[in-house]
């Protein structure tokens, strides 16, 4: 079948790990061309540019790099397959540019700040556009028009928002509320109320202003195109895009932490916001710890399974890993060569000479710990009074986000405390502290990194931070040292060259800084060595290589896959009953999904489809006769409860098909080891059925759910009931024991053969409907109308069921198909006449039960008489066989539905056309 096996001689590497070795190998033969087209080895981007055109780039860098000059190489490196060009959409809240009107249709454009843009300007080797906002509101036709024709020469492309909707989405929900929330800093204290108040209208914003962003990105959008979108500012893009275009190749990328699922749980659109990234192909984080905790909040808000590959949802996979970010380190080393630079550095030296320069460089941002950083430093002048006219502190602390009320209390906070340290430890020519609230140019940045000693970043959490990387790269001359926050996502990669602090603890920090300027030159070579080998190769340029072949693979992969991952199966009974109004796993309302209700809107259609004397209805569930009886004892239908086990007409009674010597003496042994984690298992429930056991723990902590069930099936397996004839199905969130070989492609056979003899059916059945929501091992019952299929219940991906209903109900009548399926239930009907007897229909040893409901839909009444039934009455050509899996899409039935909302407008239809 096509697609059905990994392909040995497929394009894409079948694991991830052969992924990743062939990258490398490219890496390894992109490097040697480089070698052998410029007769050196540089691998870090710049190749093909010679040293004195490096120099001469100075400053012009970002001005050269958005007009292209660059030298865009507009390709990808395709596995395996030599080089195609691709084109990359770079969406963002910020473009890299910011704009300044200057006149009705002039504009002038000036660099944005922050670590998102310099790190995507140092990635050079793609034909990339960027789509965002310039930063300005721009009303008036005229001015966009100018604008967009401006941008469009450094390769933007704008998304016009207005004042309103950046006041509610960029200060508001971006940086007000999920700014905070992300840094672990909870909302402002004092503001809590208002913002609780204002939620709802900033949320609405949000996901306006993005989908602004989307209808920018599809205007623009080519087929092949690769769509990243960055940061928690465009959450609700990748959803946007893929209901647009499902095919459109989407990766979704965030900047920031993320955090713990026990702080995102607190956000009230936590899981719309998690549902709407997952929509992405593939989703990157800095470090493993912020994408092990997205799969978990994943798992636990939304109950999700998590993998070692991301997170499935019904057998679609969203890749999730870790990208570390890097610089374009090559562009600071070389910076320093200039001559501007090396007169800056002039200066600087010669001002600060005979003091030791400790450097911070920040936006000014509650996260980045300017408060805790100055504290420290003065608690180390206090402890240290050697020092105090030989060290100085250079705060560059850039303004940032300034319409936020929380940003604005910050500057006064931190002025406060300098201005009290240099009134405290300054002289009448000297002061400890110099803080400036403004930017500084590429080259004095890089002349500052450069006479630094140490450089001190004491974020209380942060994404990357790339001023610690920046400060590595210019430090091949003085080898100072770098404090850094074990809080930074860069404390991950750079830890062990530096001194790693909690911000939180002033007196650590204080201790650090001697430590510091007490070290060794021995130890700083040390250490600034292992750090600048890991600048210097996971470089920005790697980066994003490295995220755009992996979610060109991840597609590739997504559409080859054939090896079938077993869905998750959402609930106890997902076809036939009522939705339960629960947007996400917690708050999903137990109590009314373990009462279950026939979904109302099936009343009407079932009513109608129960009441055509040519159709025969069959409700074959798990549950019990007491559930079956309270919700459909009023139409003229069979059920069969407990996966079959019991049997009757509406107008008859209840049967049991279960064999007459059954041994059930296991299940008082199984009640008490369901009881026993029940009790330890907060949130778990059971069920006892006549024939089987569940146990369930959909509510519970996940995590600990699973562990108790492994539990729970060990000692099943191995403990005192282990040789009973019982057979132990492993559910996604439940463990079933129910009596040996039990499954509802077993029990079909008698329920046929009972409704064909009570009926009278001779004819051949014009067509079967099957719908069901089955356990993996009941998906047997599609065996047993097709024979043919694999009988190893690995699924295959099925289409959505689109004109089946037109099929069914067209339908007239069909010969060959399963010979032994028509020869069970010629069996049975034979059993019937020799035996006479309604209780059990043949003599399949089995009893027990399963968690799905199904509906078969059966043919023409007969007149003849029981004696005529020949075994071709279930006589099923190709095409008068319609199986329909819900909420699965690995399955063995031909189509698919999703839910059963689906259900109730594929019945009614189907009511409809009957
Ligand atoms: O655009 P702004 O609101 O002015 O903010 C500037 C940027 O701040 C954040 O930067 C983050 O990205 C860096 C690079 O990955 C990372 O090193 C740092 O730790 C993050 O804080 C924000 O995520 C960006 O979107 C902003 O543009
Ligand atoms: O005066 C300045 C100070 C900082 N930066 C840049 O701002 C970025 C800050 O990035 P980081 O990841 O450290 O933090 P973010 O501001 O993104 O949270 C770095 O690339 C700095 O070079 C700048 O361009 N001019």
């Amino acid at each position: 079948m096509p697609g059905n096996n990994y392909n040995a001689n497929s394009p894409v590497p079948s694991s991830r790990i052969d992924r990743l070795l062939r990258q490398r190998l490219r890496k390894n033969n992109k490097a040697s061309n480089s070698n052998d087209a410029n007769g050196n080895g540089n691998v870090n981007g710049n190749e093909g540019l010679d040293h004195e055109q490096r120099l001469r780039e100075g400053d012009d860098f970002v001005e050269q790099y958005l007009e292209g000059a660059s030298a865009a190489r507009d390709r990808w490196e395709k596995p395996d397959s030599g080089l195609f060009t691709q084109r990359l959409l770079v969406v963002a809240n910020r473009l890299p540019v910011s704009a300044v009107r200057r006149g009705e249709e002039s504009w002038s454009l000036e660099v944005s700040g922050g670590g998102l843009v310099s790190a995507l300007l140092g990635v050079k080797e793609v034909e990339a556009k960027w789509i965002g906002w310039a930063g300005v509101n721009v009303p008036d036709e005229p001015g966009q028009r100018a604008l967009t024709k401006a941008l469009a020469e450094k390769r933007c492309i704008p998304v016009f928002l207005d004042e309103e909707i950046v006041h509610q989405y960029y200060n508001g929900y971006c940086n007000n509320i999920l700014w905070p929330l992300f840094h672990y800093l909870g909302l402002p204290q004092e503001d809590r109320l208002a913002t609780t108040r204002s939620f709802q209208s900033q949320f609405a914003a949000y996901k306006k202003a993005n989908q602004m962003f989307a209808d920018v990105v599809n205007e623009h959008y080519e087929e092949g195109d690769v769509v990243w979108c960055h940061d928690y500012h465009l959450m609700f893009l990748p959803k946007c895009l893929k209901d647009h275009n499902k095919n459109m190749k989407v990766g979704w990328f965030l900047h920031t932490p993320f955090p713990s699922s026990e702080i995102h749980r607190t956000l009230p659109s936590r899981s719309e916001l998690l549902r709407a990234v997952l929509a992405a192909d593939l989703v990157g984080f800095h470090t493993y710890d912020y994408a092990r905790h997205f799969v978990s909040a994943c798992t636990r808000i939304l109950g999700l399974e998590g993998t070692p590959e991301g997170v499935e949802d019904q057998g679609r996979l969203t890749r999730v890993a870790a990208f570390p970010i890097g610089i374009d380190s090559d562009r600071f080393i070389h910076a320093l060569e200039a001559p501007q630079v090396q007169e800056h550095i002039r200066e600087l030296k010669e001002r600060f000479s005979g003091r030791k320069v400790m450097l911070g460089v920040d936006r000014l941002d509650m996260i980045k710990g300017i408060p805790q950083k100055i504290l420290a430093f003065e608690k180390f002048l206090e402890e240290n009074q050697y020092w105090h006219d030989k060290v100085v502190l250079l705060q560059i602390a850039v303004p940032t986000r300034t319409d936020v009320p929380e940003y604005q209390k910050l500057t006064s906070q931190v002025h406060e405390i300098v201005g009290r340290i240099n009134g405290r430890f300054g002289t009448l020519t000297t002061v400890p502290i110099h803080h400036l609230d403004r930017s500084l140019d590429f080259q004095a940045l890089c002349a500052l990194y450069a006479v630094t000693d140490i450089a001190l970043v004491t974020s209380l959490r942060d994404g990357m931070n790339l001023v610690s990387y920046e400060f590595v790269a210019c430090q091949d001359e003085k080898r100072g040292v770098l404090i850094l926050s074990e809080f930074a996502g860069a404390a991950q990669s750079l830890g062990a060259g530096a001194i790693l602090v909690n911000p939180w603890n002033i007196t650590e920090v204080a201790a650090s800084i001697g430590q510091a300027l007490n070290m060794s030159a021995e130890e700083r070579e040390k250490r600034h060595l292992h750090n600048f080998s890991h600048v210097t190769t996971h470089t920005a340029q790697e980066w994003a290589e490295t995220f755009v072949s992996e979610l060109n693979d991840t597609v590739l992969e997504a559409q080859q896959r054939i090896r079938q991952v077993p869905p998750l199966l959402p609930g106890f009974n997902a076809t036939l009953t009522e939705p339960v109004d629960s947007p996400d796993r917690r708050g999903g309302d137990q109590i009314r999904e373990m009462d279950l209700k026939l979904h109302p809107d099936l009343k009407e259609p079932l009513t109608r489809l129960c009441s055509d004397p040519k159709t025969t209805v069959v409700v074959l569930s798990g549950s019990d006769r007491g559930v079956l009886d309270e919700n459909f004892g009023d139409y003229d239908m069979w059920l069969a409860a407990e996966n079959g086990m019991f049997l009757r007409s509406t107008r008859g009674d209840w049967m049991t098909t279960m064999p007459e010597h059954s041994n059930m003496e296991w299940v008082d042994s199984v009640k008490h080891v369901f009881e026993y984690f029940t009790e330890r298992t907060p949130r778990s429930h059971f069920e006892l059925r006549e024939t089987s056991l569940v146990w369930n723990y959909k509510y519970s902590d996940v995590e600990f759910g699973r562990l108790q069930a492994r539990d729970m099936l060990q000692h099943l397996w191995t403990g005192p009931i282990s040789n009973a004839s019982v057979d132990v199905v492993q559910g996604s969130r439940s463990v079933e024991v129910r009596a040996v070989g039990v499954t509802k492609g077993v029990t079909i056979v008698r329920i046929l053969g009972e409704i064909v003899h009570s009926k009278s059916i001779s004819a051949p059945i014009d067509y079967v409907l099957c719908v069901g929501h089955s356990l993996g091992k009941d998906e047997d019952i599609y065996t047993f109308f097709e024979p043919e299929l694999p009988s190893d219940n690995i699924g295959i991906a099925r289409p959505k069921i689109s004109d089946a209903t037109k099929s069914c109900g067209d339908r007239k009548s069909g010969r060959s198909g399963s010979k032994s399926s028509q020869k069970q239930i010629q069996r049975n009907t034979e059993n019937k006449r020799n035996n006479n007897s309604s209780s059990t229909s043949n003599g399949i040893n089995s009893s027990g039960s399963s968690n799905s409901n199904s509906v078969g839909n059966g043919g023409r009444r007969s007149s003849q008489s029981p004696d005529k039934i020949t075994w071709n009455v279930l006589d099923l050509k190709g095409d008068n066989y319609f199986s329909c899996a819900v909420g699965r899409k690995r399955t063995n039935a031909r189509y698919m539905l999703d839910t059963s909302d689906d259900v109730v407008s594929f019945l009614r239809d189907l009511a409809r056309a009957s």
